[in-house]
């Protein structure tokens, strides 16, 4: 057996504060040979890589980091991509697609060609409007395109339900749905508390008020976060390490995650089997009316968001070209 195929390696494109989070719970919880860390930034990189190996020389069995290209992510089990500007405070997420769909574009060529086996797990915003583009992008087939989607957003609404239940987080089951920006929805019909329907469990203090505070307390956490330290790092930094465990290892695992929904034309989160190959299969879920009416809402604003870029690429030569080579 080949050298390469006795590793389990992750790539992590993008060594700022997310990437080298995402680095840092992996080393922390190892769950592959390698971490390979890559961004065009070179003496940030190496002070990363220098920074996170330190963290690494403890006595325990570690998983090695190291810097590298991207030709050599291109081959990783699992490329994670942090890589693109970062929202400034007020900014919206969907602010940064124009940059951010020039550095994926520019990733795909200098990975190319790309392992027909890697799973690609989209963080950089707009992630959802990204792993719409990375299918394209990248050839792949779209099971092993993901994006975290509302994973972040979903954790953020546990950890609140619990401070308002008194309960343990874990003990809380409820997801946010759709965009992860400002169409996001939370699915209220189907959240439990251990077995017990939310409504029954929380009775009459689950009011409308109440719901459109928690709604309003999860949508804006991560402006909130950012007007005040400019990043948010450590959330994403356990959803995007705990997402590759899942992947590497075949968990099986259901989450609210970023993929494509082909009879809604876009990718959005809703939840998923997560396993070797990447998305198994969609896990169906009982929504009500409303939540469903705001599901399509949300569906047609992010078709909307790739119209208007799909009109910006084909004015954009570079980008039209990269596009048209996979599809
Ligand atoms: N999906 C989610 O839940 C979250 C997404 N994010 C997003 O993650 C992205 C990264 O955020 P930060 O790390 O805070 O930003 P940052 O600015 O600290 O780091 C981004 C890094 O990407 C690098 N980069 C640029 N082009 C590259 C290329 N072609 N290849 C490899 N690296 C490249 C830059 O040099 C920079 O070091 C942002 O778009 C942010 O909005 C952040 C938090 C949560
Ligand atoms: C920045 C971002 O997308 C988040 O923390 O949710």
């Amino acid at each position: 057996m080949s050298e390469q195929r006795l590793k389990t390696s992750i790539a992590i494109l993008g060594a700022g504060d997310v990437g080298a989070t995402v680095a840092y719970t992996l080393l922390q919880n190892p769950i592959c040979s390698e971490v390979i860390l890559v961004d065009p930034k070179k003496e940030l990189l190496e002070a990363q890589v220098r920074d996170l190996g330190d963290a690494t020389y403890g006595g325990r069995a570690a998983t090695r980091i190291r810097l590298g290209t991207h030709q050599e992510a291109g081959q990783a089990d699992v490329v994670v991509i942090t890589a693109g500007a970062k929202q400034k405070p007020g900014e919206t997420r969907l602010s940064l697609l124009s940059r951010n769909l020039h550095i994926l574009s520019s990733i795909f060529t200098s990975m190319s060609p790309i392992s027909p086996h890697t799973i690609l797990l989209l963080v950089a915003n707009p992630v959802d409007i990204l792993t719409y583009f990375a299918r394209k992008l990248s050839g792949l087939p779209e099971s092993q395109v993901l994006g975290t989607g509302t994973s972040l957003d979903s954790a953020r609404l546990r950890g609140i339900l619990a401070q308002k239940a008194e309960v343990s987080p874990s003990s809380i089951d409820a997801y946010v749905l759709g965009e992860h920006g400002d169409s996001q929805f939370v699915a209220w019909s189907n959240a439990s508390i251990g077995s017990t329907p939310l409504r029954l469990a929380l009775s009459a203090k689950l009011s409308d008020e109440f719901k459109a505070d928690i709604e309003s307390h999860t949508r804006g956490a991560a402006g909130a976060i950012i007007a005040a330290k400019g990043c948010t790092a450590y959330g994403i930094g356990n959803v995007a390490a705990s997402i590759c465990k899942y992947i590497l290892f075949d968990s099986r695992t259901v989450r609210p995650l970023s993929f494509y929904q082909p009879e809604l034309g876009c990718c959005l989160s809703m939840p998923a089997v997560i396993g070797r190959k990447g998305i198994l299969r969609a896990m169906p879920m009982q929504l009500d009316e409303d939540e469903r009416k705001l599901l399509e809402d949300c569906a047609e604003g992010l078709r909307a968001v790739i119209d208007s870029a799909e009109k910006e690429l084909k004015a954009d030569n570079e980008l039209s070209h990269a596009l048209e080579r996979h599809t």
